[in-house]
């Protein structure tokens, strides 16, 4: 079944649900995840992290179901831990009748949709959609999202909303209620219907069968690779162990994602509605007022423009009636939502799509969503000249990432001794012990030897580590290659190098990173090699610098006139159909043309995705987005690259790794690790990457070594080497000493011939520069911001780029994303700044600029450091630099931490220290002497 693309943090982007009529709106608490610290937009774990902000939605006018608090008391008794995950539908006794109460409504909108479908003649259309598994889960989330959820229960309402067996075992209830009710009064036999017969097509599936019986027992082992059936049984053991404990983490830790998100919820009080303060949806839409709260709903929207993107997603723009601005939103690219038609308060939906936002305009009034394109359909053509709101679908996005994690364990379990798994030598290798392994070796089934290069590689540009590193990664034998190096020894580049050679060598490719940003960041490295390679993912969360390699831009341009062609004659068509109006059979003739010719652009359209994908030499997408449909009916892979595996966690690798013959994992584990949300899980082990282990495994003869760094002048190298590699990193001489000054057009200044900087906004005398305090984000979202500091660091971006620095050299990062915000604001003031990137440091992992400056932002009179005391974070943002670093903070402050305070010591040894204080360099920077401050 049909997952096009992707939503959110990982690349699937759910084909649209059906649409559905009579649904009633409910009083709703809405849940705002806000990215706050540190997180990178790409990393949906981190807004785990950040603060959810809750806002009470007022009342539809409409009447509503309120569940009673008798009823919510007696169901808040349900733990969400005590829910059980063994493919068996969970019961009232389980989740309580309120939830059960909750589904059965979802799902009854959704049979009812289901068989006004097959009424209407579009059953085709519902067919192409419904799967068994996520699919199915996929289209059931606009039904659930339109009925609110028992206040109180909404963590176990979010888990139960994407338990596969509750789902399908609710909807075929209500199915069969609605199909006998209706037959009744026809007479007629409902078992016959196309409905249930499709429902029961996807029963006997073999993929429901697996996963409405997670619990069945394992196929039985036979002998594998040619090893004696006990060996093979000991391997086996070893899966189900490793794959049984961390299916278990993996609940552990969505169960406290949940348990986060309910406890958020639970905060909040009631909403009293007698007190008046509840405001109709509209005010928040009408009036900009500065009280206003951050919301995930937007209504009174009107359809401006449609165009047709990939996918026969229909991007389709809306615009705040009489030209207002949105409400301040949590909705952000990427977010799957829900659209529907509503009178002026935002209540009575007739219809409902689901799509994903594509972007919202920089107008500040607009907002663009995608929507499956439906030609001649009655519900798309209904938005047009409505009102119409868009409410954000909570949590699916990490529901998927979850079941996906947990689906590639259970094909690890099943399949990855099978014979017919292409990676049955990589599961060999990583689950057998030490004997295995030497009988792999001996039997010639698995060859650890460095490839011949033949002068391949281009002369001079890797050192002895490097060369070693790729001529290993060349061995079509070699089942396995860890790939491990500090910071700017060259990890990338070489990934880089390595997939162009293997290409040479016959063999496609699949990339993978665990986050977008880590994605692209090695697509903008092939895009200059001339082979040809496919971004997969959501296009809302792909840079646009690499946006020219993603699936649909490819499609697109190939598509383009074709489709030109169809917009051509649909045209005529529509011409001839308004002069046959009169004329039925005609008419009816024009229509079905019509129909037709929409069927063909899709079909059109779903060989080119085909064709570029079979054609593709690397195929590029995250972890959990290479779990995409598109992905997956592609021909095995020849080798599995996965970059920055170090910030991955285990299960989430073998997505992509079961898709390949062969592995390479490349990262840093001193770098940023998974984020982890239980404790529990955390210690059970859920936080060791695979690239962790298998560097420990056999020996370590997986591993290789980078240990020379081509990045940094020396003195930032030192600090790193010696507080995370025991001193092992060594810098090239190429690099150890340079300095800004010697770059093209820098001017000879102190700043320009200083490698390391402290700006410390704590006078000598003990007091904290005007303004430089922290602030707690007032949207909300529990991130810090730090005016004083934000001033300073433009200032500093002022003389850098007065002294010569190009902007785009420089970059700016903070590990909280209101700073962020608040030094993109700023530096948006100043045109001389224009190129200075700014972004918080997990998004900037992997990357690299000449000068590099840190706003640290905290500062308090308790020393509460929060998050930046993690030595890996802070490794990351100090060896992006290349000749200098500046580091904005309060000393007082950050040395309350000892590696912190370590780091603060080591620059004021080897670098230098100035007292900053924003008041006497004017402010924003603007217009303020560019005479070069001295020294204090
Ligand atoms: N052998 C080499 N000679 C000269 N420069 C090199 C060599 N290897 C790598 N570099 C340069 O070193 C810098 C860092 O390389 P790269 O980004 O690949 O490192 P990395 O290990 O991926 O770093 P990180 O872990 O921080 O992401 C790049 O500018 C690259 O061009």
């Amino acid at each position: 079944m049909e997952v096009a693309s992707c939503f959110s943090c990982s690349n699937q982007l759910p084909k649209l649900c059906l649409s559905f009529k009579n649904l009633q709106l409910h009083p709703k608490i809405f849940i705002c995840n806000n990215n706050n610290d540190a997180s990178s937009s790409s990393s949906t774990k981190k807004k785990r992290r950040s603060k959810t902000k809750i806002i009470n939605k007022p009342k539809p006018a409409l009447s509503t179901t309120r569940i009673s608090t008798s009823q919510t008391q007696e169901a808040k008794a349900v733990n969400v831990r005590t829910l059980y995950q063994n493919g068996d539908p969970l019961g009232r006794r389980d989740v309580g009748k309120s939830v059960v109460h909750w589904i059965c409504q979802g799902m009854k909108a959704m049979a009812i949709d289901f068989d006004a479908a097959e009424t209407q003649g579009e059953f085709c259309e519902v067919r192409q959609r419904m799967g068994p598994g996520l699919t199915f889960v996929i289209q059931a989330q606009p039904y659930l999202n339109a009925v609110p959820m028992p206040l109180g229960l909404e963590a176990i309402c979010l888990k139960v909303c994407t338990h596969y067996p509750t789902l399908f075992d609710h909807f075929q209830r209500e199915l069969r209620d609605v199909l006998q009710h209706k037959k009744r009064l026809a007479d007629t036999d409902w078992r016959e219907t196309e409905s249930w017969k499709l429902l029961k097509e996807l029963a006997n599936s073999a993929q429901h069968r697996a996963i409405a019986r997670k619990a069945s027992q394992p196929k039985p082992v036979k002998g594998v690779l040619g090893m004696n059936f006990d060996k093979a049984k000991a391997i086996q053991t070893r899966i189900d162990d490793f794959t049984n404990r961390m299916s278990e983490l993996l609940r552990i830790e969505r169960d406290a994602e949940l348990e986060f998100t309910q406890e958020e919820l639970n905060a909040i009080p009631t909403p009293d509605e007698s007190s008046g303060t509840l405001k109709p949806i509209e005010f928040l839409v009408s009036h900009g007022q500065a009280q206003q709260e951050l919301c995930d709903t937007i209504c009174n929207l009107n359809v401006v423009s449609t165009s047709t993107g990939l996918g026969g997603m229909q991007l389709v723009l809306f615009r705040v009636e009489g030209n207002h601005r949105l409400p301040p939103t949590t909705l952000s690219p990427g977010d799957m939502v829900c659209v529907r038609t509503c009178d002026s308060r935002g209540a009575g939906t007739t219809s409902c799509m689901q799509g994903f936002v594509n972007n919202l305009g920089d107008d500040g009034c607009s907002i663009s969503v995608a929507l499956e394109s439906r030609c001649g359909d009655p519900t798309f053509s209904k938005l047009f000249g409505k009102n119409v709101r868009i409410d954000r679908i909570p949590g699916l996005a990490d529901a998927l990432t979850y079941e996906r994690d947990c689906e590639a364990l259970m094909m690890l379990q099943k399949n990855g001794l099978q014979k017919k798994n292409p990676s049955i030598a990589v599961v060999a290798t990583l689950f057998g012990d030490k004997e295995d392994f030497s009988w792999l070796k001996e039997n010639h089934l698995a060859d650890f030897a460095e490839a011949e290069l033949d002068g391949q590689l281009g002369s001079g540009s890797f050192d002895d580590s490097q060369r070693r590193a790729i001529t290993l990664g060349l061995n079509k034998k070699r089942p396995v290659l860890i790939v491990q190096g500090p910071p700017g020894t060259g990890k990338t580049g070489l990934l880089k190098e390595l997939v162009v050679l293997s290409v040479q060598q016959g063999e496609r490719v699949l990339v993978t990173a665990p986050t977008n940003a880590g994605v692209d960041n090695i697509v903008e490295k092939l895009s200059k090699t001339g082979l040809k390679i496919v971004r997969v993912g959501n296009p809302a969360r792909i840079s646009p610098a690499v946006a020219s390699k993603s699936l649909s831009e490819i499609v697109n341009s190939k598509f383009e006139s074709f489709r030109a062609e169809f917009e051509r004659k649909k045209t005529d068509l529509r011409k001839d159909l308004r002069h046959c109006l009169k004329d039925d059979s005609l008419a009816a003739g024009i229509r079905q043309l019509l129909k037709q010719l929409g069927k063909t652009l899709k079909k059109k359209e779903k060989e080119i995705v085909k064709e570029v994908l079979a054609g593709a030499q690397v195929v590029l997408a995250t972890n959990t987005g290479a779990a995409d449909p598109l992905i997956r009916r592609l021909d095995t892979f020849d080798l599995v690259v996965i970059d920055e595996a170090a910030q991955a966690i285990e299960p989430s690798c073998w997505i992509p790794i079961l898709q390949g013959k062969r592995c390479i994992l490349a990262g840093d584990q001193c770098q940023l690790a998974p984020v982890i949300l239980s404790r529990s899980a955390l210690e059970g082990g859920l936080g060791v990457s695979l690239l962790e282990r298998a560097a420990t495994l056999h020996e370590g003869v997986l591993a290789t070594i980078l240990t020379t760094q081509y990045r940094m002048n020396d003195a930032i190298a030192c600090w790193a080497s010696k507080e995370m590699y025991g001193g092992l990193l060594k810098s090239s001489p190429t690099v150890a000493s340079h300095l800004l000054i010697d770059s093209p057009f820098v001017k000879p200044t102190w700043i320009t011939q200083c490698s390391l900087l402290l700006l410390d906004t704590r006078m000598p005398y003990g007091s904290l520069s005007v303004g430089c305090e922290e602030h707690l984000d007032p949207a909300g979202t529990g991130s810090f911001y730090n005016e004083g500091e934000a001033d300073i660091v433009v200032q500093h971006v002022f003389f850098l780029v007065y002294a010569g620095v190009s902007p785009t050299a420089i970059a700016v990062q903070s590990p909280y994303v209101a700073q962020v915000q608040l030094l993109r604001d700023r530096l948006d003031e100043l045109p001389e700044a224009a190129g200075v990137e700014v972004a918080t440091i997990d998004s900037f992992q992997g990357r690299e600029a000449d000068a590099v400056i840190i706003s640290m932002v905290r500062s308090n009179t308790l020393g509460a450091v929060g998050f930046l005391g993690d030595s890996r974070r802070m490794n990351v943002a100090i060896t992006r630099a290349r000749k200098h670093i500046a580091v904005v903070c309060d000393s007082s402050t950050i040395c309350h931490n000892t590696f912190l305070a370590r780091l603060l010591r080591y620059i004021r040894y080897f670098g230098r220290v100035k007292h900053a204080d924003p008041g006497t360099f004017g402010g924003s920077g603007l217009g303020m002497d560019p005479m070069l401050p001295s020294i204090s």
